[in-house]
């Protein structure tokens, strides 16, 4: 009989290795490392917590509402985006490892040293994801993506350097504060997850090796849109909320939107689905930014077996032109996402 005394945090704490542990674990296994990226993801975490701190008590301070300004989208910007850009921006310049920086929240990159840049990173994120929910306690998010300073760089790193195409990223993450708080990332070597338990204040292994499952019976889209999408994508959709129960898995299935791309893409890649945010008339290239929402979640997905398109192609091939450019993004699982791609083909029809 278990002693009464054993708390969920004990359990937790006690066998679960943290994120700090299995960095350097991870770090040591590979040739040549020399503990940057561990360094470096120590930071991102770092600021992660501090970002969920004020999260968590957003409704009691005063970090509701809108800083009055627009960012570089044209979005009206939300005091929390600001102090989660700061967060981030506070702690990458204070850790050392990186060189650059490119954020949704600043027209421009930002250098953050600008000598001795060999073989150090280029970090770019969404300091907020899911803006439109910060107010009204729905989860939120921050997305990651890491690329490395080429070793033979000479001088200091610009915005050019920074333009890779998604398949060169040496690494990318994301962290959902939700109803609790969870950092997922790769390496290139598989997606791990991490809970943060508050008790202790570390990030604990808890989804080691995701793979998420080949089909989902959950759908991602803002159907307010529908008007405005291409013909193929309205087939797609109407197939997908048909009556079909004798169909494995049966049709119809369910939609489940958040409105925050870092929360519904954790769903999705945990119990199968697809995320659409295609181009439509508001926006004809998209919504979502390559740099730090597509990409890093599309290696996220490749990674875990799953499939990233822009319906035309790999998002990860996409010539990156802009810091802030758009690209359609149709992500999750492998058969939902090639089911898409063939209706957005004119292969299939509803009727299928
Ligand atoms: O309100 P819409 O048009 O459906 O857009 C929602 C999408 O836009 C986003 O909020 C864009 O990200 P930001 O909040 O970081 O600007 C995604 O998180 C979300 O999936
Ligand atoms: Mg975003
Ligand atoms: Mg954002």
């Amino acid at each position: 009989m278990p002693s009464a005394t054993l708390t969920a945090s004990t359990l937790s704490g006690g066998s679960l290795k943290t994120l700090e542990q299995f960095i350097i674990e991870r770090e040591s296994d590979s040739p040549g490392s020399t503990g940057q990226f561990s360094r470096l993801l120590r930071d991102l975490a770092l600021a992660a917590k501090v970002v969920e701190r004020d999260v968590r008590k957003a409704g009691l301070v005063d970090i509701f509402g809108e800083t009055g300004d627009v960012n570089v989208q044209g979005e009206v910007q939300k005091k929390l985006d600001l102090l989660a850009h700061e967060e981030f921006v506070r702690a990458l310049r204070r850790g050392g490892e990186v060189c650059l920086i490119g954020s949704e929240e600043h027209a421009e990159a930002i250098p953050l040293q600008f000598d001795d840049c060999q073989g150090k990173y280029i970090v770019l994120f969404d300091p907020l994801d899911g803006s439109s929910n910060v107010d009204v306690n729905v989860s939120i998010g921050t997305i990651f993506s890491i690329y490395k300073v080429p070793e033979d760089h000479a001088g200091p790193v610009s915005v050019e350097n920074a333009l890779q195409p998604g398949r060169d990223q040496v690494a990318a993450g994301y962290i959902v504060y939700g109803s609790s708080t969870i950092l997922v990332y790769t390496t290139g070597n598989g997606v791990n997850g991490f809970t943060l338990d508050p008790s202790i204040g570390e990030f604990l292994l808890s989804h080691p090796n995701i793979r998420t499952p080949e089909m989902g019976e959950m759908y991602s889209i803002n159907e307010g849109n529908y008007n405005s999408w291409e013909p193929g994508l309205k087939e797609y959709i109407k197939w997908m909320q048909t009556e079909a129960p004798e169909d494995d898995p049966p049709r119809p299935f369910t939609t489940r939107y958040i409105g925050s791309f870092v929360a519904d893409f954790h769903r999705n890649l945990m119990k199968g689905g697809v995320y659409i945010y295609p181009a439509n008339a508001r926006n004809p290239s998209g919504k979502l930014r390559l740099m730090y929402e597509a990409n890093p979640m599309a290696f996220i997905i490749e990674q875990a077996g799953g499939i990233a398109s822009t319906g035309n192609g790999r998002i990860l091939d996409v010539p990156p032109e802009a810091l802030h450019q758009r690209c359609p993004v149709y992500i999750g699982s492998p058969k939902m996402v090639e089911m898409a791609k063939s209706f957005l083909a004119g292969e299939r029809t509803a009727r299928d």
